[in-house]
C-alpha cells in the first residue's frame, strides 16, 4: 500500500512515511538499501549532509526508475564555511544527489547556528533557496520552542515541519513544543518513533503493543507506527533488513481507536526517556 499524503502549510504534498539514511545506515553507501525502499514503495527519502551519504543516495535515485516528481526527497544543512551561503551549501548536496531541487531543505539543528547568533540569518538564507527554486519546502530539525520562536518572528515563510524524537515517552515533555507547533500548523516529523520497541523495551507502553498487535493481527511495530500516524505527523524510520520495509509499509491499515490512542498516551507518560539530543536544554 502506497504511504498516505499529507498536505503541508505551503500546500506542498508529503508522503507520511519516510526511509531514513542516518542511525543505521550513518556514513555508509545507502545506494542498495535506498534502492530496495524504492523498489518495495517507499517514495520519501530522509538524508542530511551529516550523514555523510547524499552521494551514494543520488546514485540509488538515478538508477530507481522512478519520475522525479513521485519522489520526495529531504536533505538537511549541517553547518556553513566561512563565507558559504545556505543555497551554496544546498547546491552542494543537490550535486551529490544529482537533483536540480530537494522537496524539503531543514535545518538539521539549531545549535551551531544560536551559538554564533545566527538563527535568523540561516532562516532567512533557507527562505532564497526556496525562492530560487532549489527547495521546494523548507523547515527545521531538533528546534525547541526557543529555537522556533526566534525563526518564527523573522519568517516570511514559515518552517513547514520540526522532525523531531517523538515516541510516547517523549510526548508529555513535548507539550509546549507541540502546542506552539499545532498554532502554527507545523508539522511534526518523527524520528526515533521506534524506541520503545528498540531501546526502552521494558517501558509501561510494551504490554500494551503486545496486546493490541494480538488483537489487530499486526506486529508491535506497526502497532507503534499506526500510533504515530494517528498523531497526524510525517514518521522517518530506517531499516538494515529487506523484510522490514514490507513490516513498514503495511502499518497502514492499522487503525487504532482514539480509546487506544489514548491508552497508549497514558502510559507514555509513565515514563520520560529520551535517546538522541541528551544534551539540550529546553526540550
Ligand atoms: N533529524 C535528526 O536529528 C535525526 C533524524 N533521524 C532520521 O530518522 C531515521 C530513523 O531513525 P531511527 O531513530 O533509527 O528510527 P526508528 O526509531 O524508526 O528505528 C528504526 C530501527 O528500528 C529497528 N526496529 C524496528 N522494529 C523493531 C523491533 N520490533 N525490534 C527491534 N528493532 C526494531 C530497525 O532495526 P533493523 O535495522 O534491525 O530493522 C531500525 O534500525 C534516520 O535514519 C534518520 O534519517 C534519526 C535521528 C536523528
Amino acid at each position: 500500500m502506497a504511504p498516505p499524503v499529507l498536505k503541508l502549510l505551503d500546500g506542498q504534498p508529503i508522503p507520511q512515511l519516510a526511509f531514513g539514511t542516518g542511525t543505521a545506515l550513518y556514513g555508509s553507501d545507502a545506494s542498495l538499501p535506498v534502492r530496495r525502499a524504492l523498489a518495495e514503495g517507499f517514495v520519501h527519502i530522509d538524508t542530511a549532509q551529516m550523514y555523510k551519504n547524499e552521494s551514494s543516495v543520488g546514485d540509488a535515485l538515478a538508477a530507481c526508475g522512478i519520475p522525479r516528481a513521485q519522489l520526495f526527497v529531504t536533505t538537511k544543512l549541517d553547518k556553513l564555511a566561512p563565507g558559504e551561503s545556505v543555497a551554496d551549501s544546498l547546491k552542494g548536496s543537490l550535486k551529490k544527489l544529482q537533483l536540480q531541487y530537494v522537496d524539503l531543505w531543514l535545518v538539521h539543528s539549531p545549535i551551531p547556528f544560536e551559538a554564533a547568533g545566527v538563527l535568523e540569518e540561516v532562516w532567512r538564507g533557507m527562505e532564497a533557496c526556496k525562492e530560487l527554486g532549489l527547495a521546494k519546502s523548507i523547515g527545521v530539525s531538533n528546534f525547541r520552542p526557543k529555537d522556533l520562536e526566534r525563526v518564527l518572528a523573522v519568517a516570511k515563510e514559515k518552517p513547514v515541519v520540526n522532525q523531531i524524537e517523538f515516541h510516547p515517552y517523549v510526548q508529555k515533555q513535548l507539550t509546549p513544543l507541540l502546542a506552539l507547533m499545532k498554532q502554527h500548523g507545523i508539522l511534526v516529523e518523527s524520528f526515533g518513533g521506534l524506541i520503545p520497541l528498540t531501546r526502552a523495551t521494558s517501558g509501561p507502553v510494551t504490554p500494551l503493543l503486545q496486546s493490541l498487535a494480538k488483537k489487530y493481527g499486526k506486529t508491535e511495530t506497526q502497532v507503534l507506527m499506526g500510533w504515530l500516524r494517528a498523531k497526524g505527523g510525517v514518521a522517518v524510520t530506517t531499516t538494515s533488513k529487506e523484510e522490514r520495509l514490507r513490516e513498514y509499509l503495511g502499518a497502514f491499515d492499522v487503525a487504532l481507536t482514539p480509546e487506544e490512542v489514548a491508552e497508549i498516551d497514558q502510559a507514555g507518560a509513565g515514563l520520560h526517556f529520551r535517546h538522541f539530543q541528551k544534551h539540550m536544554e529546553g526540550f
